[in-house]
C-alpha cells in the first residue's frame, strides 16, 4: 500500500536577524492523518505553519502542499488556525461567523452553528470581550466546521480551561473520524491530546528530531509525554 502525502519539505531555512526559526529542516508527512507538531516554545512550528500556508516563504529549501508550491490553490484546502487571532473588532460572535461563510472555502454553516452551541458560546457577544478561552473556541468553530483536505491548528486549545479542552478534544477526534483529512496539530498539552494524534513529529531547534506513526512510537519509546521528556530533558 502506498502512503498519500500532503507535505513535502526539503532542506527548509528560515532565518529572523539572527534568529534561527528552521534550519535545514527536511520531512514527508502522511495524508489523512492527525499529526502533532511537539517541541518546546521557538522550536519552529509555527514558522513552519506559517510556510506551509505561504505567509513565509524560506531562505532556502522548497515546500510542496498536496504536490503543489503554497499559495492560493493550495489555501482553499487548507483550513489554519493561527496562534493569534484576528478578528474585527465590531463583529460579534455571529458576525464573525457569517464572515466565515462568506469568505472561507468549505465553511458548513450548520455545522459552525452546531459548534457554535458546543462551546458554549453566545452569539450576541462582541468579539472584542472575548476572554482568551472564548477566543480559542471560537478560532476553534471557524476551523473545525469547514470541509476542507487540511487543518492546521497552532496550539488551538491555549486559554481553554482543562474541563472544557478534554471535552472539545474528545469533539475534535469523533469530528475528524468522520472525515478524511490531513491535520496538522501543535500543542503544549502533550498528555492531554496524546489520544488525538496517531503521527507525530518532535521539533527542535528548527530541525525534525524524531518523527513517525505514533503506535510505533509508543511501542519503541513509550507514551508521547515520556519521549518528548526523554528527547528534550
Ligand atoms: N516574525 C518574527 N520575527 C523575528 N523572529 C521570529 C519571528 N517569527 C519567529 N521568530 C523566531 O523564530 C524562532 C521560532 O519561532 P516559532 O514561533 O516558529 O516557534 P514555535 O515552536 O511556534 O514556538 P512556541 O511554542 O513558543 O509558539 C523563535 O526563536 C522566534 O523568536
Amino acid at each position: 500500500m502506498t502512503t498519500e502525502i500532503a507535505i513535502t519539505a526539503e532542506h527548509l531555512t528560515k532565518r529572523y536577524d539572527n534568529q534561527r526559526a528552521l534550519q535545514d529542516f527536511s520531512i514527508q508527512l502522511p495524508a489523512n492523518r492527525v499529526i502533532g507538531v511537539l517541541g518546546a516554545n521557538g522550536a519552529g512550528k509555527s514558522t513552519l505553519f506559517r510556510m506551509i500556508t505561504g505567509m513565509v516563504q524560506p531562505d532556502q529549501g522548497r515546500i510542496d502542499i498536496f504536490g503543489k508550491k503554497p499559495g492560493w490553490e493550495t489555501n482553499a484546502l487548507i483550513s489554519y488556525l493561527p496562534d493569534r487571532a484576528r478578528w474585527y473588532k465590531f463583529h460579534t460572535v455571529q458576525q464573525a461567523l457569517e464572515w466565515g461563510d462568506g469568505l472561507l472555502p468549505g465553511f458548513d454553516k450548520k455545522r459552525a452553528e452546531s459548534l457554535l452551541e458546543f462551546m458554549k458560546l453566545d452569539p450576541t457577544m462582541g468579539v472584542e470581550g472575548m476572554s482568551r478561552g472564548q477566543e480559542a473556541r471560537l478560532m476553534l468553530t471557524l476551523c473545525m466546521c469547514r470541509d476542507v483536505p487540511m487543518l492546521i491548528l497552532d496550539e488551538p486549545f491555549a486559554g481553554i480551561d482543562l474541563i472544557s479542552r478534554e471535552r472539545i478534544i474528545g469533539a475534535l477526534i469523533d469530528n475528524l473520524s468522520e472525515r478524511q483529512q490531513t491535520v496538522l496539530v501543535s500543542t503544549h498539552e502533550i498528555q492531554e491530546a496524546e489520544s488525538l494524534f496517531d503521527y507525530a513529529v518532535f521539533m527542535d531547534e528548527g530541525q525534525a528530531l524524531l518523527h513517525g506513526d505514533v503506535e510505533m512510537l509508543r511501542a519503541e519509546r513509550g507514551s508521547m509525554e515520556s519521549i518528548y521528556r526523554h528527547l528534550y530533558q
